[in-house]
């Protein structure tokens, strides 16, 4: 693994857990000394601050740096020390097949999108395979990220929208989340209790609708009594645009994944 910070973690706790690989089987390299002793000390990973190490014959590199960084990275994996075989997955945003392809020629790759949940194992992946991934690869590639998550399996062309709604997302309800209790308190709740009623609120209602299979405006008619509550809180929010503002927050998101693609 390169790159050992939030999302590379996530995973590496993951793996550790679900025994997928054992802790002495998996390398981390990271530049910051303070994280390499976290990372080796909490799941006795090996760790290391040279990519080339990291890099050496082996089953999956895994790519867990941010985007920016990405040129850096691949010059300092350099050519020889490749092995053909091995898968290289990248969570980068952004950063398109193609680069990730001519960086590493001739290898398999997978281009996947993970989000934040990952780090309690609820997280949603979306893969996209490149033009020498085989299915062995893109199985492989969904034994490991399904440690942390679901998976789904997108074309190429999507995964900018999908950064903007799921890799993104896990933002915006947590904003949706701090303002339900912010609005608790406003009404006079504790803020303690104010919290726990916006969270397992937002959770129960992703369950219910999950398990039900319900569409969210079905069950938007079921909270809305006539002349009640919920239709008079549902009235303001349109009133404030909170729909325009998450799909706006989606699109800006979206865009912005496109943008970091051309940069690279
Ligand atoms: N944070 C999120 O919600 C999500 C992030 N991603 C993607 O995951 C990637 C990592 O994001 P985070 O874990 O949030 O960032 P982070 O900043 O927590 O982790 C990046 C790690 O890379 C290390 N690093 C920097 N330069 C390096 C180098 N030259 N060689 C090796 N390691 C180096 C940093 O020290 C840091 O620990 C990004 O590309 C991001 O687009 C994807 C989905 C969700
Ligand atoms: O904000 C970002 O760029 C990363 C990618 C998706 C979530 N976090």
């Amino acid at each position: 693994m390169i790159g050992g910070g939030m999302m590379g973690e996530a995973l590496l706790s993951r793996l550790v857990v679900e025994q997928v690989y054992l802790p002495d089987d998996m390398v981390v390299s990271e530049p910051q000394v303070k994280r390499q002793e976290f990372l080796a000390q909490q799941y006795g990973v090996q760790v290391t601050g040279e990519n080339r190490l990291a890099a050496n014959a082996i089953e999956v590199l895994f790519l867990a740096i941010k985007p920016q960084v990405f040129e850096q990275v691949a010059v300092s994996l350099s050519a020889h020390d490749r092995h053909p075989a091995t898968l290289v997955i990248s969570i980068l945003a952004g950063t398109p097949l193609k680069t990730l392809e001519s960086a590493f020629p001739g290898q398999p790759v997978i281009r996947a999108m993970p989000n934040t949940p990952a780090a309690v194992g609820a997280g949603i992946t979306a893969i996209a395979a490149g033009q020498h991934a085989q299915a062995h690869h893109l199985e492989l590639a969904r034994r490991i990220l399904e440690t942390v998550g679901e998976v789904v399996e997108v074309p190429e062309s999507m995964m900018d929208a999908v950064t903007g709604l799921s890799g993104s997302g896990p933002g915006y309800v947590a904003l949706m989340i701090e303002a339900l209790a912010d609005g608790g308190v406003a009404a006079g709740l504790p803020r303690a209790i104010a919290m726990k009623l916006a969270l397992q609120t937002v959770r129960g209602t992703a369950q219910l609708l999950q398990e039900e299979g319900i569409h969210p405006g079905e069950l938007k008619d079921r909270v809305t009594s006539p002349g009640g509550t919920t239709i008079a809180g549902i009235a303001a929010l349109e009133k404030s645009g909170f729909r325009s503002a998450v799909i706006e927050a989606v699109r800006a998101a979206w865009m912005r994944s496109k943008e970091l693609g051309q940069k690279s």
